[in-house]
């Protein structure tokens, strides 16, 4: 009987020097053989053990391949970029809709995939009405796979779906190579992207919550590949993973994690609530730019702010929300702020663990929806985005402008289809600036204007609040008086107290 905690993980013997690369694989693979439990996850491995189980070596090259996380409460991690894929083949399955949704969907996994830092070598879709409970795909598609991934030297296979700890062992086995799904794809290009503590915070979370009921099969896995065992999925597989002791320890430690990762979001989203209801407060209107990642929306902040902000051709470029200043063409400032990329079937885990960055979406007073119009399936695309709109409390509820981004390159029928579809659209090249004109004058039209009507003279030594009105008010009439600036406008009820009890008396 396999001893899972002590499997074949023998460093091998090396004539050459050995690379950086090699001798970290050597004290990884020590590492995981020890923990009995690796967590992998897109490019990552995690694993959960105890700190001082390391030796000063260990640590050290560690450190210098991947990173070691020693900040962890009572669990160090080791996070092995190393591993990455590199070489992949992607696998499909689609059991309804046409063969182009299938095409569209997987040239999108190879788009992430890319974006991950990886090559594709090839795709494979197999139509089958669900997937295979056992192994995902049927098993002939699965050795048809396997071929393939040996022809073309893959080291990965990604999956367009979400697969049961189960089925990835199952498929592992036939494949021999290492499989990843699609959520565990996106969740490492977040971790990739992620810039602010608090992204990072939420990111590592969502991975958490996403390995955890994963716990066991990493450590079979890992094991069973390492010893070159290949067998068949199913009774019997839960021996040779690590004691269930074990995996309670393991489970409990990023239960304390993850609390702990909950209370320190908790503890910074104080600030941006604080900054949101200042805004507020102030009746700065709000603008929020949402939209399918890579339509455009940070080159479309930019448009709009000169505001510098990185563009990239890869996918979820931004994530932390990026709030700016903007003003409309008649003079009033509004925010506008950046969100976060959707993507079709976002990982409920990240839609939670973003949901507070998504609550700017909510709380905006309009919504400028950015849409790739050159894209092959841009109905898709909007279609996504709103499902997660759905989800979020108050997100449906405010006014959306469809921007039909890309029109130097779309077709001429496809902005007809989706103009004739989107009522409330517009469209716009932030390449060309084709269109942007005609969206600043839509955007100027809808934000709010601010309420009361006054008619006031603000004595000379309350500069301060006629400069207020000309910021955040809307000014009918502005004359200088003996006693004063006389001010005729619309502004917003605090604003309007304030000026009311500034005002001069009149005569
Ligand atoms: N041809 C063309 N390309 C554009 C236009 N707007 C943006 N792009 C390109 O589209 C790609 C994505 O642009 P971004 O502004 O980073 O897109 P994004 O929506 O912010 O992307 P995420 O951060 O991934 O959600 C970049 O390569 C841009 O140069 C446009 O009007 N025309």
């Amino acid at each position: 009987m396999n001893d899972p905690q002590h499997t074949t993980h023998e460093p091998e013997v090396h004539e050459q020097p050995r690379s950086v690369q090699d001798v970290a694989d050597d004290v990884v693979a020590r590492v995981l053989a020890r923990a009995g439990t690796a967590l992998q996850d897109g490019g990552t491995v995690h694993s959960a053990y105890d700190g001082d189980q390391l030796d000063l070596e260990e640590r050290t090259s560690l450190r210098r391949v991947g990173g070691l996380s020693t900040e962890l409460e009572d669990v160090t991690e080791v996070e092995y970029r190393q591993l990455r894929l590199e070489r992949v083949v992607l696998v499909g399955v689609w059991g309804t809709g046409t063969a182009e949704d299938a095409e569209i969907s997987l040239r999108e996994l190879a788009a992430l995939a890319e974006t991950a830092g990886s090559q594709v070598l090839d795709g494979v879709i197999q139509r089958r009405r669900t997937p295979d409970p056992g192994t995902y795909l049927g098993s002939g598609k699965a050795a048809e796979l396997a071929m393939l991934v040996a022809a073309v030297g893959a080291d990965t296979v990604v999956v367009d779906g979400e697969l049961a700890p189960s089925q990835r062992r199952a498929l592992e086995d036939i494949v021999r190579v290492k499989v990843v799904d699609r959520t565990a794809l996106i969740l490492d290009i977040f971790a990739q992207h992620a810039k602010s503590r608090e992204g990072k915070a939420q990111v590592e979370l969502a991975q958490l919550e996403y390995l955890l009921p994963r716990l066991r099969g990493w450590g079979e896995s890992m094991s069973r590949q390492a010893g070159g065992q290949v067998g068949g999925a199913g009774a019997g597989m839960g021996s040779r993973g690590p004691g269930e002791t074990k995996i309670e320890l393991d489970r409990r430690r990023i239960r304390n994690r993850m609390a702990k990762l909950r209370r320190e979001i908790a503890a910074m989203e104080p600030a941006r609530v604080t900054k949101r209801a200042s805004r507020r407060r102030n009746a700065i209107p709000s603008v929020a730019i949402a939209g399918y990642t890579n339509a455009g929306k940070s080159s479309l902040l930019n448009r709009l702010t000169n505001a510098g902000v990185l563009v990239e051709n890869a996918l979820f470029a931004t994530l932390d929300p990026t709030v700016r200043r903007a003003e409309t063409t008649d003079g009033r400032v509004y925010t506008l702020a950046d969100t976060v990329g959707f993507v079709r079937a976002l990982p409920h885990q990240l839609v939670e663990a973003f949901r507070s960055t998504l609550e700017e979406v909510a709380d905006a007073d309009l919504i400028l929806h950015v849409v790739d119009a050159s894209h092959p399936d841009p109905e898709g695309q909007i279609a996504a985005v709103r499902h997660v709109f759905a989800d979020i409390p108050g997100a449906m509820d405010v006014p959306e402008i469809i921007v039909l981004n890309k029109a130097d390159r779309a077709s001429d029928e496809a902005i007809a289809r989706l103009r004739s579809r989107e009522v409330h659209s517009v469209v716009v090249s932030a390449h060309t600036g084709e269109g942007i004109a005609e969206l600043q004058a839509l955007v100027a039209d809808q934000l709010p204007r601010p309420g009361v009507a006054v008619d006031v003279v603000v004595p000379y030594d309350r500069g301060d609040l006629v400069s207020r009105v000309h910021e955040h008010g809307d000014i009918d009439h502005e004359e200088h008086t003996a006693d004063g600036t006389a001010l005729r406008a619309r502004v917003d009820e605090a604003l309007a107290a304030e000026l009311e009890a500034a005002a001069v008396a009149r005569a």
